[in-house]
């Protein structure tokens, strides 16, 4: 059996990023400071993972970053009031609040106060709707449109695919599978509910797999030469990130897959930095 390929994020993410470097300098040169604000609700391992990623990205694009810690067990009030003074604050141009919120904070009514035009993942509803729509001319979520921006780059044709989608959350599987469809595949989302799920993923050419279970999908669930795009970012039992994908037992089965660290996340953190820029510009019409 042929070796798969590992296809990492990082010239993806370097051609946008160098795209960016030139429409920064552009925005700066007209005193306009593109600037990125984070929300943060206790310390996830994912979350913390994203956090460093995109400092990083942005710092070396030239986009001015904060980040709102804010503790584990704040009121849905308290959160509401945050979000509000960042949404009035005319220096941040982007917002990212970090997913899943705690169980304290209700997402069907928080989804609705942050101002869509500095909705830079596609929070509010009214992005949502427009990623449902196929309209552009809002903010998709960043880490499904790394996933199909990953499989343009290596030349994957989507038309007419069997394209399985693991995991249905607002944040990477239902718009995954939404921004897959607008490219023409054949889509089946499964979710923790699905039946014979091995049988299912095992009929897909291409596998996106995002369910924050690490090294969850075994040699089982793969078709012989499938593309797998490995979305999860979980922290093993040594402290390591690793994805949902257990890669060692997988790698000689599939032609191609994304590595954990260095595949999806570091496209998704170019995403976003892409995102800022475009609400940076349409915010001051430029
Ligand atoms: N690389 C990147 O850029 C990003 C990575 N991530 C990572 O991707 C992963 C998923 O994130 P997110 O979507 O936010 O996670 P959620 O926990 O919100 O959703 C997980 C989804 O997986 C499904 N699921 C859970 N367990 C199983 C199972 N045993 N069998 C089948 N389906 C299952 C759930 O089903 P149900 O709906 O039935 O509960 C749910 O739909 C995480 O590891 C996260 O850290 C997230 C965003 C960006
Ligand atoms: N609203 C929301 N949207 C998200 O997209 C979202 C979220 N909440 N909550 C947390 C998860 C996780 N996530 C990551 C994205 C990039 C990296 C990333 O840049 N990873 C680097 C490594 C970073 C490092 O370890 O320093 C890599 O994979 O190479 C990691 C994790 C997005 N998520």
């Amino acid at each position: 059996m042929a070796m798969g390929q590992i296809i990492k994020g990082k010239p993806v993410a370097d051609k946008i990023k160098e795209e960016l470097i030139k429409e920064v300098e552009e925005l700066k040169a007209r005193g306009i400071n593109p600037k990125l604000t984070i929300v943060r609700v206790g310390a996830r391992g994912d979350d913390l993972a994203y956090e460093r990623g995109a400092l990083k990205r942005c710092d070396s694009i030239g986009i001015l970053t904060e980040v709102k810690e804010l503790p584990e067990d704040i009121t849905q009030e308290e959160y509401i009031s945050e979000i509000k003074k960042i949404n009035e604050d005319p220096a941040t141009h982007g917002i990212l609040c970090f997913r899943p919120l705690p169980k304290q904070l209700d997402e069907e009514v928080i989804k609705y106060v942050i101002a869509p035009e500095k909705d830079i993942d596609c929070f509010s509803p009214v992005n949502a709707a427009k990623v449902m729509e196929g309209d552009k001319s809002g903010f998709s979520p960043c880490t499904p449109t790394a996933v199909v921006e990953i499989l343009k780059h290596y030349g994957v044709d989507l038309t007419g695919k069997k394209v399985v989608v693991l995991g249905r959350s607002m944040v990477v599987g239902k718009p995954a599978a939404m921004l897959l469809l607008n490219e023409n595949a054949t889509v089946t989302i499964c979710h923790s509910k699905t039946k014979d799920l091995d049988l299912v993923t095992r009929e897909a050419d291409v596998l996106v797999a995002a369910v924050g279970r690490a090294k969850m999908v075994k040699e089982n669930f793969i078709k012989d030469g499938a593309v797998v795009i490995d979305v999860g970012i979980n922290v093993d039992e040594n402290g390591n990130l690793c994805g949902d994908v257990d890669t060692d037992v997988v790698k000689d089965k599939v032609s191609m897959i994304t590595p954990v660290p260095g595949g999806v996340g570091s496209v998704t953190t170019s995403i976003l930095a892409k995102h800022v820029i475009k609400a940076c510009k349409m915010q001051n019409n430029a």
